[in-house]
């Protein structure tokens, strides 16, 4: 009998502006749209990948220098032997959006394979090939998307003894709105114009309220988290690169939101209410002010607690 697998691998918001490639978390929108990429592994005399969907037409030309092809060959390289499988991309999630499209595809590919071929690694070491793959394309290594769109919930990445991530806490009645404007940010172009070394005052204030957002997502203090939900480490030098982002921040918060910030390295933005009525003015005034042209879109989103999954 032939074997087909599908995966669905959600959209993420990276660093949550207070932890700069250490925090994310996967999103779902409330309205039930699947945003995310999707891949089908099936039973092939050779390998052979197809793309499909959405955003197809933004993928590399070469299909070498697609980031399947490329989880496929490390795949065969971990399994130490050439796997021949039929591929198929559905890319329903743009490119240099700072959704972690990239990472959908590394996540959506490895855990289809893993799951056609019966598992043959463990979490950790998926998650190594998934932090391996990111960086690849990125510009360094980063988990802050791949964890949490591979665990869902809201991942703080850890890398130590041999953990690289885990899930914490996080505000079940907190909308996530998250707009992205249409227009493309590339994530190693934004990695690229941040300074290389901070001041000491700065680096206190991150640990502060990094530490801070931690401790009370843990203690379940809502208005301490909104509080210390500041980025001193990107945002500074990256909110040249999104539209009117000062102008948006203040608009948003006289309309009620608690706080917003960056997703990933942008230009997608995500604003944080507790109220859903909120949630949907914020999303109208986005809609009028932030989105630049027909490709932008704004999804009320929750925290999505699966991560990838077979559909
Ligand atoms: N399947 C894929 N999905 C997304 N990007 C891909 C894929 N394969 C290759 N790429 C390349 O990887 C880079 C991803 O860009 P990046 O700015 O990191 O996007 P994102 O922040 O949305 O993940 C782009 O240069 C893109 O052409
Ligand atoms: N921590 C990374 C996250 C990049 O997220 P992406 O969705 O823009 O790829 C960074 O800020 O560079």
């Amino acid at each position: 009998m032939s074997k087909s697998i599908k995966v669905y691998a959600p959209a993420s918001m990276a660093n949550i502006s207070v932890g700069f490639d250490i925090l994310g978390a996967a999103i779902n929108p409330i309205s039930g749209v699947m945003l995310g990429d999707s891949i089908t592994v099936e039973d092939a005399a050779q390998f052979h990948l197809t793309n499909k969907g959405q955003f197809v037409k933004k993928l590399p030309k070469d299909p070498k220098f697609n980031i399947v092809y490329q989880c496929w060959q490390r795949f065969c390289q971990a399994m130490g032997k050439e796997l021949p499988v039929a591929m198929t991309l559905e890319k329903n999630m743009p490119i240099g959006s700072g959704l972690g499209s990239s990472a959908c595809s590394v996540v959506g590919a490895l855990v289809a394979l893993n799951e056609y071929f019966n598992k043959p690694f463990n979490e950790q070491q998926m998650l190594s090939m998934m932090g391996e793959m990111e960086g690849r394309i990125s510009g360094g290594i980063h988990y802050d998307n791949v964890a949490p769109c591979y665990l869902g919930g809201m991942q703080l990445i850890v890398d130590e003894i041999g953990i690289i991530s885990q899930s914490i806490p996080h505000f079940e009645n907190w909308y996530w709105v998250m707009a992205y404007p249409g227009i493309k940010v590339s994530t190693a172009e934004a990695r690229a114009i941040l300074p290389a070394q901070y001041q000491k005052q700065d680096c206190v204030a991150h640990g502060r309220y990094v530490g801070g957002f931690i401790h009370a997502c843990y203690t379940n203090q809502p208005q301490l988290a909104v509080s210390m939900l500041q980025d001193n480490i990107a945002e500074p030098y990256r909110k040249q690169l999104l539209p009117n982002f000062d102008e948006t921040q203040t608009s948003v918060k006289r309309l009620g939101a608690l706080a917003s910030g960056i997703s990933g390295s942008g230009p997608t933005i995500f604003v944080v209410t507790d109220k859903l009525e909120t949630a949907q003015q914020v999303e109208l005034w986005l809609k009028a002010h932030y989105l630049q042209n027909d490709e932008g879109f704004i999804h009320i989103c929750k925290i999505d607690k699966q991560g990838a999954r077979v559909v």
